[in-house]
Formats: structure tokens, sequence, C-alpha cells
């Protein structure tokens, strides 16, 4: 499944347990040695809400949360009748959240998601500095001076925003920011281009994945980011134009967001392997 071309490879693991899910990842998401997917994602039981999702990067690691992903487990329980509800909770590594399904034909198609509370305290996020927030600040890479807010998801995502994000050299810089020492759990990062006050466009380099279609947590850092930069207005609903199509984001005053967008099945299948 997908959210916005961000695709995943889902594990029904309410049935079936999945003993090494880091290893597995790294050989499903293989573009060419594997199934290919930006990573894997676990959908299991949860004692305190209606399921649980994990979700693994393509390098292996373990992501705290995933906005795309939510999306697609919400679809995913609906439409193969793991539940009726569409108003759902859903446990995550960074807390509960809660989904609204959209649905037509009888299928989930669109979900709107309290993603919780945008957290800028440096400690929490983490990045080594001794600001209690780091909001615009420079860091010198690769010989040039970048302005970077930095705002945690429940995921920690480093904001820049710049003026033509189709020129940015990703590939190289991207994984100076992921694995700069100033962040010592690495970061996402967020090329933003500010084109009007309801309007960006974005691309990303994923932690442990690399440049994605989208990035639901990412959009959402980026909106409280281009608030907190005063380049967009709390409680205004943001449209956020990614690689693979465009995610609709609202930062509340109280520092709450609220996250829309599609999700969309692609195959089904039967993976045996020896990992
Ligand atoms: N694609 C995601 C975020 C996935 C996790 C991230 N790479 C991390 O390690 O924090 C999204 O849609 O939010």
């Amino acid at each position: 499944m997908h959210g916005l071309g961000n695709d995943y490879v889902y594990v029904n693991c309410l049935e079936q347990k999945i003993e090494h899910p880091n290893e597995l990842s790294k050989f499903i998401s293989h573009r060419h040695f594997g199934i290919g997917s930006d990573g894997l994602v676990l959908i299991c039981p949860s004692d305190r809400a209606d399921f649980q999702m994990r979700m693994f990067n393509a390098d292996g690691s373990e992501g705290n949360m995933c906005g795309n992903a939510i999306r697609c487990v919400g679809k995913y329980v609906y439409d193969h009748q793991l539940t009726q509800k569409t108003q759902l909770d859903i446990d995550t590594k960074s807390g509960i959240k809660h989904l609204d399904l959209t649905i037509e034909n009888k299928k989930a198609v669109f979900a709107s998601v309290d993603m919780g509370k945008a957290d800028f305290n440096s400690k929490h996020i983490p990045v080594k500095t001794p600001y209690p927030e780091f909001i615009s600040q420079p860091m010198l890479v690769h010989g040039e001076v970048y302005l970077i807010t930095c705002v945690s998801m429940g995921n920690p995502h480093g904001v820049i925003f710049c003026n033509d994000v189709d020129h940015i050299a990703l590939e190289e810089i991207g994984p100076l920011f992921e694995n700069h020492e100033k962040f010592p759990d690495r970061i996402n990062t967020e090329f933003v281009q500010v084109i009007d006050k309801k309007t960006l466009k974005m691309r990303v380099w994923e932690r442990g994945s690399g440049e994605t279609f989208a990035c639901g947590t990412g959009a959402c850092a980026s909106v409280a980011a281009a608030v907190i930069n005063g380049y967009c207005n709390a409680d205004e609903e943001v449209t956020v134009h990614l690689k693979g199509g465009d995610l609709k984001i609202t930062y509340q005053k109280d520092q709450t967001v609220i996250m829309k967008g599609p999700a969309t099945h692609v195959f089904d299948g039967v993976i045996e392997v020896d990992v």
C-alpha cells in the first residue's frame, strides 16, 4: 500500500508473529533484490487501542511514527473487515493516534488523523544544543549555511526553508543532515518552498529510507515550522505539495496537528522468506 507514493509492505500480524522485522524490512524493501518499498509495516493487536502499528525503515531501523502508513493501516483494517469502525485509535511507539476514515464503495480511501502535538523541545527531538528550542538556527553543511527548525512529531524532523526545492542536491546533502553529530538519533530532513500562506512544496530525505515520494510526519513538521517562522497561520489548513501528491495539514493554536490524505492499496501476496 502507499500514501502518496510513500510505499510500505504491510503484514497482518493479528494471526502471525514476525520474528526478525528489522532484517525482513531490509530484505523486502530492497528495490532490486526484494519487493521494493520504503519499509515494512506490521499491523498488530493492541490492549489499549483498536490496533497497533509498528513501522520499519528500509535500513531496518524502527521508526516511532509514520503519517502515511497510519492512514494505510486504517484502510487495511477496514477493507479487510477486521473492524467496522470508521473512527479508530491506533497505538504507535509515539502514542495513540485517532483516525477518521472516509468510505467510498465500501472501501476506506482517505483518512483524517490527529497526529498529536508538534514538540519543539530540543531534548525531546533530540538535538545537541544548549538552546531549549532549535528554531531557524544556522548549520554549516557541505560548505553552505542552512537555517534549520527542528521539531518532533513523535519522530525527529529538521525543516529548512529554501527558494527552489526542485534543485536541491538531496542525495548529496540529505545523508549529511541525517547523520550529523547534532542529531544523536539521526533526523528526517524536509526542504520546503513557501508558495503562499496556504501552500508549501516539500521534498524529504527520510532517516533510514532516503528520498521518499511523501512523508506525513514531515509534512506536519513543515507546517508547524512554517507557522512558528511566520510563513503560515495557525488554525488554517495548508496544502503541502509532495512528489507523490498533496496532503492537507492544519497546525492548531494548541500545537496539535491534523493531517488529511489518501491511502491506496496496490497488491496482496504471500511472502515466503528465510530471514
Ligand atoms: N514516511 C513517514 C515517516 C517514516 C519514519 C521515518 N523515516 C523515521 O525514521 O522517523 C511518514 O509518512 O511520516
